[in-house]
């Protein structure tokens, strides 16, 4: 019997000594020793895996770079720069940086084999074959094409909002019904048809709540990437977040019904567009390239683009000086219902309260992390990172940089993005385009958001439309939302009583 304690108490011990050996090895070997953060994360990842955790670390990076500088250890081995002049360096076009191990969480796992896609690949010349193929499709004047798909779901949002609430005068949280719009529009442009979840008012199929899940476990998990070899993707036994099975299953039952009935859809679709491209690239394009696609439209750019009309919606509604001027641009330019992508064009003040949006609630949330190359590079004020250091940047902070963007940057001020009484035509330019170059809510470089115009598209165009029809309001002045950032920024408790514009 002692045998077994005794036994049991020394494993226990040469569990804890194997422990923190190893964290005093992390010291001992971090290249950042010099650079400050938080004392634990000289020593180990555990500290930024229980910070991103608790889902709001973009307020720890924030609070860490204004106390500590541009640069700040956010581990043995990472470093969270600030300084937008960066940008053009960690996330190059040309020679890109490449993307660290966080991505490999990213990766799924079909039959034992580990499948990788656009967003999580770290070989640049993998990339570039497979994203060639459709990149053009995702280009302003290309998505354009699929104006009427988000049109039907706007429809669909106005008549769904009118039933529900309108002649009820019951409040509704904005943040579930724009997430329900945000997923079906995205169906809908994807395969000529939603996921129903509008028209049900609920995550039925619960494809909402899986995406959730996944994104909790991806950014936390992703802190330490070696976990994921115990969890997610061990080869015995998983223990990962529920899969997106559904989705997956009805990604498959879309694209063999499209191939049945044959194409084109009545309207256009990305779906028609990428099986042109499979006509066009059989080399590259076959049809698990082609799931791969569909499945990156619906996965990426739902939950992100949502973010951004949570985002709108709820800052236009706090502030009653942006919503008045707001509305009285949109009223007297007498839109279609929904608005029409070039008739709000010209509307500088919704282009500036997107832009603010954008700025202030960027969709991602954690470090976009590349790994150093070979030879390392030096920081501004001279200081040296070396090959192989993670480094990364936040959106949440590199938007908030008030050297860029002007003062109170923690406050949604549409009007920043506007030229001020007094300021000369070429001093406004210089300064947006630095605000514009500066702004990394779609990532940069060789990797940036492949669906920025599609996810704009839709945005302004819904923003437009249900600020020029209804008649908003929070249940009070001092109303708090709650946002949870788990890589994906996603917001709860936006409940608004809506009636039609008076
Ligand atoms: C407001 C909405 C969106 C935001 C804030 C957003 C943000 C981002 C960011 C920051 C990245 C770069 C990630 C990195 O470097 O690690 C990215 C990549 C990506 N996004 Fe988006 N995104 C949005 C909408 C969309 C939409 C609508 C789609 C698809 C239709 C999409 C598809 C992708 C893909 C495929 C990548 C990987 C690109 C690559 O590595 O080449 N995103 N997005």
């Amino acid at each position: 019997m002692f045998a077994v304690k005794d036994l049991l108490l020394n494993l226990v011990l040469s569990g804890v000594i194997l422990v923190f050996s190893r964290f005093i090895w992390n010291y001992l070997r971090s290249p950042l020793k010099s650079f400050p953060g938080p004392s634990v994360a000289a020593f180990t990842n555990i500290w930024r895996f229980q910070d991103v955790f608790k889902g709001r670390c973009d307020l720890t990076h924030l609070k860490l770079h204004r106390k500590l500088g541009p640069a700040v250890r956010m581990g043995p081995n990472v470093l969270s720069l600030s300084d937008p002049k960066l940008i053009s360096q960690v996330y190059a076009t040309k020679n890109p940086w490449v993307k660290s191990d966080m991505y490999h969480v990213n990766d799924s796992v079909v039959d034992g084999v580990r499948l990788k896609n656009l967003f999580s690949h770290q070989d640049e010349k993998w990339h570039t074959t497979y994203i060639r193929p459709v990149k053009g499709l995702y280009s302003m004047t290309k998505v354009q094409d699929m104006e009427p798909g988000v049109d039907v779901t706007i429809n669909l949002f106005m008549e769904t909002i009118k039933e529900r609430f309108i002649s009820t005068g019951k409040p509704c949280d904005l943040s579930e019904y724009i997430n329900f719009f945000a997923w079906d529009v995205m169906s809908q442009v994807t395969f000529s048809e939603d996921l129903g979840v509008l028209k049900a008012g609920s995550d039925h199929q619960g494809l909402l709540e899986t995406s959730s899940k996944v994104l909790d476990y991806f950014a936390s998990v992703c802190q330490i990437p070696k976990l994921d070899m115990l969890l997610d993707k061990n080869p015995i036994c998983r223990v990962g977040p529920p899969s997106f099975g559904w989705g997956i299953g009805f990604t498959l039952q879309q694209y063999q019904k499209r191939l049945a009935q044959g194409r084109p859809s009545p309207n256009p679709d990305f779906m028609d567009k990428f099986l042109e491209a499979k006509d066009k690239n059989p080399d590259v394009v076959n049809d698990n390239v082609v799931i791969m696609y569909l499945l990156s439209n619906v996965i990426a750019g739902s939950d992100t683009t949502a973010s951004t009309m949570c985002s709108a919606a709820y800052h236009v509604l706090k502030n009653p000086r942006v919503h008045q001027k707001l509305c009285h641009e949109l009223r007297s330019a007498n839109l279609s219902v929904p608005a029409k992508w070039k008739e709000i064009q010209g509307i500088s003040y919704l282009d500036a309260v997107m832009r603010e949006a954008m700025r202030i609630n960027p969709g991602v949330g954690l470090l976009v992390e590349r790994l150093v190359p070979k030879g390392g590079f030096n920081l501004p004020d001279g200081r040296f990172v070396a090959e192989g250091t993670i480094v990364g940047m936040n959106p949440w902070v590199v938007n908030r940089d008030s050297a860029v963007f002007g003062a109170d940057p923690d406050s949604f001020i549409p009007e920043r993005w506007l030229q001020a009484e007094g300021e000369a035509d070429e001093e406004y330019k210089v300064r947006l385009s630095k605000m514009k170059g500066s702004d990394l809510t779609f990532g940069a470089g060789s990797r940036a958001c492949l669906g920025r115009y599609l996810s704009e598209l839709e945005a302004y165009k819904f923003i437009a439309t249900i600020f020029a029809n209804f008649d908003m309001e929070l249940p009070s002045a001092d109303h708090e939302w709650k946002i949870i950032n788990s890589w994906f920024v996603r917001q709860e408790n936006i409940p608004a009583t809506i009636k039609a514009r008076a």
